[in-house]
């Protein structure tokens, strides 16, 4: 909270009025009737921006990463696509969009990644309407949690649910609002395509360097609020032959 205090001092001292981060720039936003966010609004909307950004990004990658290390013929599939694009770079040259839009492979079995394990387990709605489903009424106005489970391991929509099988998203992939990791609708998850960089990013750079190998062959996943394996997922990395 002090930290929000002083800045707000030292903006008014200088007359800011450009922010130059998102502290700044929720010091600067005024609501609809004109008035600035309190500190404690500040102070909520950040708490609630790193819980929503960092434990399912995170929860997200080190999933990717459980399946490359167990399951080979994924692993080599992406090693391959993700080498192709390694190869047409210079050495220290950084991936551009371009390149990510290459990684259809490896976006598909993150996509089957998050499918099988989902870091967010669902959100709230309120209804607006009352509606039945499967024979329960639900009245106007009841707060309903959706969850990402019962769509994501369908039979109807995903055949052999357990199966990790990322050519279900080929062509034009699951119907809509069936696969439903980032939510849907106007409240859908601001920071997919951000989630979905960092994801490719990090499996690019892990992939062109290493072969995976689990120092825990099978250990248990736990859930704090996202799933995560219980010690952190300790890996071996052998590095490619040159
Ligand atoms: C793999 C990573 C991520 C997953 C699986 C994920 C999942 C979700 C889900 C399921 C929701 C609820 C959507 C709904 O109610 O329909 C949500 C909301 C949200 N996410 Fe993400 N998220 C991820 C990464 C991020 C990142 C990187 C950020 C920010 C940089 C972020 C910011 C938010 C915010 C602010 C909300 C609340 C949106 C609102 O209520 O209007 N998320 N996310």
């Amino acid at each position: 909270m002090r930290i929000i205090t002083d800045r707000r001092k030292e903006m008014t001292e200088r007359s800011e009025t450009e922010g130059r981060d998102l502290l700044s720039k929720m010091l600067l936003v005024r609501d609809e009737n004109g008035q600035f966010l309190s500190e404690m609004e500040i102070s909520n909307n950040i708490i609630g921006l790193l819980v929503a950004s960092f434990e399912t990004t995170s929860s997200a990658v080190t999933a990717v990463m459980n399946y490359l290390a167990e399951l080979p013929h994924v692993y080599n599939e992406v090693l391959k696509e993700q080498m192709e694009i390694a190869k047409s770079k210079g050495p220290d040259e950084l991936l551009t969009w371009e390149d990510i839009e290459k990684m259809k492979y490896s976006w598909n079995v993150a996509r089957e990644s998050l499918r099988l394990t989902p870091p967010a387990q669902g959100a709230f709605r309120e209804t607006t309407t009352e509606f039945n489903y499967a024979g329960f009424t639900i009245p106007k106005g009841w707060k309903t949690f959706w969850t990402v489970h019962s769509s994501h391991k369908n039979p109807k929509y995903f055949p052999e649910p357990e199966k990790f099988d990322p050519s279900r998203f080929e062509g034009s992939g699951p119907a809509p609002y069936t696969f439903v990791p980032f939510g849907g609708g106007p409240r859908m998850c601001p920071g997919k395509e951000y989630a979905r960089l960092e994801v490719l990013v990090f499996m690019h750079n892990v992939v062109t360097r290493f072969k995976l190998e689990k120092a825990i062959p099978n250990e248990k996943i736990v859930f704090y609020a996202s799933p995560i394996p219980v010690h952190g997922l300790p890996v071996h990395l052998h590095p490619h032959q040159k």
